[in-house]
């Protein structure tokens, strides 16, 4: 009998397919089992590649073929051959990035049937009583196939009355089918909208990349809304790919009220593993109308693909920080350009790549400047300059005063402070010991309620202590202001205010941001006290409010990112103020307001103070302006990682023209969970060259880090966003 040597990639951190032997050709995209070492690993075929060379009688069989399912499609292993390239990331690592966990595990997976239900003859000849509207509803509902999800979209008790009708022979299950198109609530669009949704829909069938650039509550959401009306009535698909913090319960349904017979699918990182998979394979399988998702929802594979969104565009957590470093917008725009249809960039802040692409008409302008909301208009902007100021508990006496007085037009108020925690850290007066974190270039962090002090870089935590480690000095001082703090003082100073505070610890679970947003929606909070949790997305209609804190930080940081995320934060949070009807003020505590990005925001000048910022990178010859790739490496001592760099260094021979390296440095934050970092910053103006030198270095990268000492680990991330 012939074998034939079929190609796998394998969850392995090597570059290369590796051959396996099978009594015929598999497809494409087939998963399998396969012996590796003394594993049995997940592999997945591709016939596109040649295996790294083995001896013939070395080669080991395939010991099973995954085929409950099909192979996975062409279009995804394009897409990952594409990242694992451009990101100079082994593929086989790129692949398994890719897919599910379910899919990575060396083991057959099948989907549980999808069903719809459908009235029987006999189910339709008995209708229920007319006052039963709950019956009545979910009765003409099920004249047509309709999936479980949906008929409980139509009623609540939608799982009782299947289950009766299933057991009286009333209603039957019957093969999955699309449901017909279903489309409630649109809103009638302003001119601007209705330009927007009209130049996007007038491409529709190629590729086209728009970058909508909309004010805070200028409805960029419902242009998406529309456009989405239009591919769904195509018979297509729509990814929507936004940021972790935006994927509320109240986005979501937003969309199902707006397609109640749609399946959307829904993707993040909290999932379970079968609810992934069944996501997944719903936009695989092309049953599933919308995909909305978090970065990771950027390699579902929709056969049928008509539109690509990526809501909030500017948002850093699109960036993957391990393994795969990619950028799931970057990535949407590949996936759209792959696919031969438009992309939509939406934010009031787009990042200043966007803003360049936007410029040299690479990518098409689209402008929301007015609020939607009938009588919505951007808030006033007033700066506080506090080196004139005495503060009470880090709060100047104007701040208190309009806290008090929209307490008493109750109005709700937001207090933004980018701090979690009690405060910022602990320390002795009499010999300056502070609270450092044991692993990490950072201090750790008061927790007052739980009495602790918590690193929020690398998560160690400790008991406060009762006197300074360092000196025995019994006071031991918090410095600074955190959101727990805040509240605290809040709370004594407006004793009659109901205050609510949001930050990562006050919002660990679902529920938790459920009951705050019917809390908030029923008026029953006056201020709320929160981190960036709060800047982005949300709609609290009664908010008339927006007092910023401590902003001063990102000023003069030597991170050259900072200022346009300051301001971009700044633009947001101050835009949920005045969102419906009320008017809206925000108040800036700085010791800098004759600096520039608060001039700006002052103006509501986004795009006066993005082309500065970008006028001063292409001067540093900074992205944008130019393209980085760093190498990182860490190891438990800073030496270590830095000794691997310096050999490096030599042997990379003399740069290309047009290429610079700088380096090696130690990162911004040397010190995280006890590893040291140190890292190689390579840079050009061209972006083919920089990464097709680089990807000529591997093998002698990945060669002298076999030689390096044992814990050093390295990795690269081209478009870094973190140095
Ligand atoms: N054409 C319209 N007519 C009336 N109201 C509208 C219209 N479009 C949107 N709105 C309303 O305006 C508010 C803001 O809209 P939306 O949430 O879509 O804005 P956005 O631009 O996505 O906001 P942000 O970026 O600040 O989160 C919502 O309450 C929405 O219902
Ligand atoms: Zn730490």
């Amino acid at each position: 009998m012939t074998a034939t040597v079929i190609s796998v990639w394998l969850d392995v951190p090597l570059r290369g397919a590796f051959a396996y032997l099978h009594s015929q050709p598999l497809a494409s995209g087939q998963r399998v089992l396969v012996s590796f070492g003394s594993r049995e690993l997940c592999g997945v075929v591709d016939n596109s590649v040649t295996p790294d060379a083995v001896a013939p009688n070395k080669l080991k069989p395939i010991l099973q073929v995954f085929d409950a399912l099909p192979p996975l499609p062409e279009a995804l292993l394009q897409q990952v051959r594409f990242a694992a390239r451009y990101y100079l990331h082994p593929q086989g690592q790129a692949l398994f990035t890719a897919l599910p966990t379910s899919l990575r595990e060396p083991r057959e997976v099948r989907l549980p049937d999808r069903a719809c239900y459908q009235l029987t003859a006999q189910g339709l000849g008995q209708p229920p009583a007319a006052r039963s509207s709950a019956k009545l509803a979910l009765w003409q509902a099920l004249h047509e196939p309709i999936e479980r999800e949906a008929l409980r979209r139509v009623h609540a008790q939608a799982s009782a009355y299947l289950k009766a009708g299933l057991a009286s022979g009333d209603i039957a299950a019957v093969p999955w089918q699309a449901p017909a198109l279903q489309v409630s609530g649109e809103l009638a669009l302003n001119a601007e909208q209705q330009l927007a949704l009209d130049a996007v829909a007038a491409n529709l069938e190629c590729f086209a990349p728009f970058l909508l650039h909309g004010i805070t509550g200028s409805g960029k959401t419902e242009v998406y809304l529309q456009l989405i009306a239009r591919v769904l009535a195509q018979g297509r698909q729509v990814l929507v790919v936004i940021p972790e913090i935006n994927l509320t319960p109240q986005l979501i349904d937003r969309f199902a009220r707006r397609f109640p017979a749609t399946r959307i699918v829904c993707l993040h990182s909290n999932l379970a593993d079968g609810e992934r998979l069944e996501g997944w394979c719903d936009g695989w399988l092309g049953r599933a109308g919308i995909v909305i998702g978090t970065r990771l929802a950027v390699f579902t594979p929709l056969p049928q693909l008509g539109l690509v969104i990526v809501d909030e565009e500017h948002d850093g957590s699109f960036k993957q920080q391990d393994g795969l470093r990619y950028h799931a917008r970057d990535l949407a725009v590949w996936r759209a350009h792959a696919a031969n249809v438009p992309v939509l960039l939406g934010s009031a802040t787009p990042s200043l790549e966007t803003v360049a692409n936007a410029e040299t008409g690479r990518y098409r302008k689209l402008v929301l400047s007015q609020r939607a909301h009938g009588s919505a208009t951007l808030p006033q902007v007033g700066l506080l300059d506090i080196r004139r100021q005495k503060l009470a508990e880090g709060l100047a006496a104007p701040v208190v005063e309009a806290l008090q007085q929209t307490l008493a037009r109750r109005e709700l108020s937001l207090v933004f402070i980018n701090r979690r925690g009690y405060s910022p850290v602990l320390a002795c007066s009499a010999c300056g010991w502070t609270s450092a974190c044991k692993h990490c270039s950072a201090r750790m962090v008061l927790h007052l309620s739980a009495r602790q002090l918590r690193c929020h870089h690398c998560g160690a935590c400790e008991r406060i202590p009762l006197q300074c480690p360092s000196c025995g000095n019994p006071d031991v001082q918090p410095l600074g202001e955190g959101t727990q703090r805040l509240e605290a003082a809040l709370q004594r100073m407006l004793p009659e205010a109901r205050i609510l505070r949001i930050d990562r610890d006050s919002t660990s679970s679902k529920a938790a941001w459920d009951a705050i947003y019917q809390r908030v929606h029923a008026g029953e909070v006056d201020i709320l006290v929160g981190t960036q949790m709060l800047a982005k997305g949300h709609d609290f209609g009664a908010l008339s409010l927006v007092v910023v804190l401590g902003s001063d930080g990102g000023l003069y940081s030597a991170d050259f990112r900072a200022g346009e995320r300051l301001f971009a934060q700044l633009l947001q949070v101050s835009g949920r103020a005045g969102r419906a009807g009320v008017p809206g003020r925000v108040l800036v505590q700085t010791q800098w307001p004759e600096h520039p990005l608060y001039q700006a925001l002052q103006q509501h000048d986004f795009d006066g103070y993005a082309a500065a910022m970008l006028q001063e990178r292409r001067e540093a010859g900074f992205p944008p302006a130019a393209f980085q790739v760093l190498l990182r490496a860490d190891a438990p001592a800073y030496a270590d990682a830095e000794d691997f760099l310096n050999t490096l260094l030599p042997q990379l021979g003399e740069l290309p023209d047009g290429l610079n390296v700088f380096g090696p440095a130690p990162a911004l934050m040397v010190r995280l969970a006890g590893r040291e970092r140190a890292q190689l910053t390579f840079e050009a103006a061209s972006r083919p060259a920089l990464h097709n030198w680089l990807r000529a270095q591997l093998p002698l990268i990945e060669q002298l880090a076999r030689k390096a000492v044992r814990g050093m680990r390295w990795s690269l991330d081209v478009d870094p966003l973190e140095m």
